[in-house]
Formats: structure tokens, sequence, C-alpha cells
């Protein structure tokens, strides 16, 4: 088996990013001999990002300036609620050094978000994030300091489907640097994901998606992305 995983890894292209990883809430999953000492405003700033009624107004910000009229419905839903109670977060933060051979190599490899929603901020105004659809990549073209929501794996099976996670990657720039942060706004461990009744109701009654505890779905997560899988079609009834 370790044989087998090595050579998954040797085949994988590696990611032209440094990346640094946290949990930020709650407050008792932090692990603080990880955090860094510099600058010293680092754990202020990430306390009044987090906290949780600056929380509630960037999700009220985000969903109720996106064209979704249900979403925030769907967010308030009570099964929805019990999920993210207590509103975990990590955070995640990419350095893109730059690349003279940019157009070969990637920042961060396709993917889609395991987490309910993904707040994610280009730090220094490079550009750099790149959505795929039908095949083809677009740049994503966000104002200068302007939070990018992208859908994430658990939003989509929460909603049978309705809102299709965002299948996304990060390019680099020859002689820039590039940063980016992401929060990903997760379910509790023991929760247990899959399509909440009403998107069920709605769709004629039928689940699209095995349900699943979040932990297992992470594993799942993680091995489907060595094995070059996708992770939502190990879970998909229809497949
Ligand atoms: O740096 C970016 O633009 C994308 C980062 C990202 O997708 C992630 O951290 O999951
Ligand atoms: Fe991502």
């Amino acid at each position: 088996m370790a044989r087998s995983l090595l050579c998954q890894i040797e085949k994988q292209k590696l990611d032209w990013a440094d990346m640094f990883y946290l949990v930020a809430w709650p407050n008792e999953a932090r692990d603080l001999r990880f955090w860094p000492a510099h600058p010293p405003s680092f754990r202020t700033s990430i306390d009044r990002y987090s906290s949780p009624p600056r929380r509630r107004r960037k999700w009220h910000a985000a969903c109720w300036s996106s064209s979704w009229p249900r979403t925030w419905e769907l967010i308030r839903h009570h099964c929805m609620l019990q999920m993210f109670q207590g509103q975990p977060q990590g955070l995640r933060m990419n350095h893109y050094p730059p690349c003279r051979q940019a157009n070969i190599v990637l920042g961060m490899s396709p993917h889609t978000d395991a987490a309910g929603l993904t707040l994610l901020l280009q730090v220094n105004d490079m550009p750099g994030l790149q959505i795929g659809r039908d095949g083809k990549w677009f740049a994503v073209d966000a104002l200068d300091g302007a939070l990018v929501l992208i859908v994430g794996d658990i939003l989509e099976i929460l909603s049978n489907g309705k809102y299709r996670c965002v299948v996304h990657q990060a390019a680099v720039h020859p002689s820039r640097e590039r940063m980016s942060a992401a929060v990903f706004h997760r379910p509790c461990l023991g929760a247990v994901v899959g399509p909440l009744p009403e998107p069920v109701k709605d769709g004629g009654g039928r689940a699209r998606y095995r349900s699943i505890g979040y932990l297992d779905f992470m594993k799942r997560y993680f091995s489907a992305k060595l094995d070059g899988l996708n992770d939502l079609d190990i879970l998909n009834i229809d497949l």
C-alpha cells in the first residue's frame, strides 16, 4: 500500500506554492503552538475576523449580495444551523512565488473545496484564481480587496445539487509573487452531511447524494485527491 501511495505521489505534479493552514475557530480547536508570533497583530486580526457577530455579518453580506435569493433561506434551515453550530473555520494562507516557467506550472492544481462556503481574498491584488467550466478555464476578475465566494462540496450535497461546487485553480506569474487567504466555513466534525429534506422535496423527492459523516467525508476527500478522482462522484447516487 505504501508503495502504491508513493507511485501516486510520484505521478502528481506539485503545487508551486507555500501554504500555511490553521484552525481559526472554534477557540478550543486552535493550536496556538503553530500560530506565528510575528507580526504581533496576527492573533488579534484573526480574532477580530472570526468573532461571531462579524462572521454573521460576512455571511449575511455574502449570501444577500449573491444572486441566489434562496441560499440564505437554505442556510437558516434548522438542520443546516445545527450542522454548522459553532461555525468551524479553517484558514489557509497561500504564497505563490514567481516562476519563470509559469506557463507549465500551477500554484494550486484544480480542486473543489471540502467546505460549505469559502471566502477568498487575493491579498496583494494579484489575479490568478481561475474557475473551470465546460472544459475551459476562466480568470476571475475580482475587484481590489473583494472577497470571492466559492461554493464548496458540502453546500452542493446539502442543496442536493442545486448549488454546484466550483472547480478552481490558481495560476502563478513569471515575475511577481501572489498571495491569497481562504477561509473555509465547515460543518462540525460530528455532523452527518447529506441532502437536506427541503431541497430533496423541491427536486421531486429524490436524494442525489449519499449521507456521510463529515470526518469520513474528509478522509474520502483526501484519498480521492490522491487517486485523481472527484470526491463528489463517489457520493453521487446517479453515477
Ligand atoms: O489562491 C487562490 O486563488 C486559490 C486558493 C484556493 O483555492 C484554496 O486555498 O483552496
Ligand atoms: Fe480552493
